[in-house]
């Protein structure tokens, strides 16, 4: 089982250069299956666990994909099945995005019933939903689900009872090739969804409105690949904007967008930390005391609950009381019990943790439970007394590249100790992100 350890204390100093988007290349990746005609070449492409997964996918599926050096191509031209398996969808729910594109191109998909970070009972129903709008017969059967439409999809009125993310994407992408005109109401806004629309754009389809409440897609024949640079990741960034914070350190973070994190940066702002913005990116400057601050989650454009676990370590050592309220997913506190471990005071009453702030942070053993909560961990461990080591490092694989090298460098005293059995499996799974030290 490979650990974390991280001895606290330590400043930092440097730059961050900001990988692209993991949650902008995965649904990237999902679209590629549209073009029938020429190569997707996408650049920017992280080199993450996630987007090893849904290359995978695309291969099961027939196509032709090459990954190198953080560049991906896809040929798209012969699909050999609709069927999506239960084996790699399991391991990351964005495998789901597979279901528009194939349908669209082949009338018919059967994909097994997404996995990922168990923050929530996630359903699809509103991918569902929109694809039924648009004609297609759904059945759900042996955890998979099958969708099947005669002739081509139908352009529809769909509206989200959840601005939910996938499902906006997956009915934009399905909707690309439908007959007619497709409106989605109450759609999502986050960045990512407006990458997706200007690649599928750029590979001739007629999309406007995406960043908004409301995408019309205008149904086109056929679509090409294209090349395309995939945005920088907000996340990843806003992470090693809080490690500046946390421990009171200075570090640029090298392409990231301001636009793309302003509530991060406003919050941040209010706790008292310094941020510059520049067309290059933004710097994060903290030395004095921070002060308490309440955040509510929200989509896009509100406090991403992506960030959460990460803003909620950073409270944990301002001065005073802070609310942190989870409204997007209704179990993303489960690593509220993992920093209690780490002597921090925090009591959940339903939705919203009460995070009393300068916590003595002490060093622990903790197990990263999801992604981000993996990430928050790192973070509060940086500002803590003695050594934590962090178990559930897989999770951390699926979003951050080289973390550890990366803070290391910066000068955090943190390395990862992979078991020699692991060593040997993830090099055979071409697992490529993952600079080990052998125990
Ligand atoms: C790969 C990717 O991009 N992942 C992101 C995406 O996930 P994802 O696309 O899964 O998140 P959604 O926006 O769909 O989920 C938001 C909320 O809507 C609910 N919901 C969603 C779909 C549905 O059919 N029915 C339904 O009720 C979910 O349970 C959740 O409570 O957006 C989330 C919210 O910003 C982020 O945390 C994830 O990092
Ligand atoms: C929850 C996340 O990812 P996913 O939707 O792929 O589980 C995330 O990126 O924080």
């Amino acid at each position: 089982m490979s650990k974390i350890i991280v001895r606290g204390g330590r400043k930092l100093a440097g730059n961050v250069k900001i990988n692209g988007a993991k949650n902008a290349v995965l649904p990237i990746i999902a679209a590629s299956i549209l073009g029938a005609e020429g190569e997707s070449v996408i650049h920017d492409a992280p080199p993450l666990d996630d987007v090893l997964v849904i290359n995978k996918v695309l291969q099961s599926l027939g196509i032709e994909v090459e990954y190198n050096r953080q560049v991906i191509r896809v040929r798209a031209q012969q699909i050999a099945t609709c069927e999506a398996s239960y084996d790699l969808v399991r391991k990351m729910r964005a495998s789901f995005l597979v279901m528009g594109p194939l349908l669209a191109r082949l009338g018919q998909a059967r994909i097994s019933l997404p996995g990922g970070c168990a923050i929530g009972t996630r359903p699809i129903d509103q991918h569902l939903k929109g694809f039924e709008a648009m004609g297609a017969d759904i059945e759900l059967g042996q955890g998979y689900i099958e969708a099947k439409i005669k002739g081509r999809l139908k352009g529809a009125k769909i509206y989200l009872d959840v601005a939910s993310v996938g499902a906006t994407e997956n009915i934009m992408m399905a909707a690309t090739l439908a007959e007619g005109t497709t409106i989605i109401e109450n759609a999502a806004k986050e960045p990512e969804i407006v990458d997706l629309a200007n690649y599928l754009n750029a590979m001739g389809a007629v999309i406007r409105g995406a960043g908004t409440g409301v995408i019309r897609i205008e149904g086109v024949e056929k679509l090409r690949g294209v090349v395309h640079t995939v945005i920088p990741d907000r996340i990843e960034a806003g992470t090693y904007m809080i490690a500046a914070a946390i421990t009171g350190s200075d570090l640029y973070m090298e392409g990231a967008i301001g636009d793309h994190l302003r509530p991060v940066i406003s919050k941040m702002q209010e706790m008292g930390v310094l941020i510059e913005e520049d067309e290059n990116g933004i710097r994060v400057c903290a030395s004095g005391p921070l002060r308490a601050v309440d955040v509510k989650t929200l989509p896009y454009p509100g406090f991403p609950t992506d960030m959460q676990s990460q803003m909620m370590a950073l409270l944990m050592v301002a001065d005073g009381t802070s609310l942190v309220t989870e409204t997007v997913f209704e179990n993303r506190f489960m690593h509220v019990e993992e920093f209690a471990n780490m002597n921090a005071q925090i009591k959940v009453d339903g939705r919203t943790a009460i995070v009393s702030g300068n916590a003595k942070l002490q060093g622990a053993k903790v197990c990263a439970t999801d992604l981000r909560a993996g990430a928050a961990l790192i973070l509060a461990a940086l500002a803590a007394d003695g050594e934590t080591e962090i178990t559930g490092v897989h999770h951390i694989d699926r979003g951050y590249v080289d973390i550890t090298d990366v803070l290391r460098e910066l000068g955090a005293d943190i390395h990862r100790v992979v078991p020699k059995e692991v060593e040997e499996e993830v090099v055979d799974m071409g697992f490529f992100n993952i600079q080990p030290t052998l125990a």
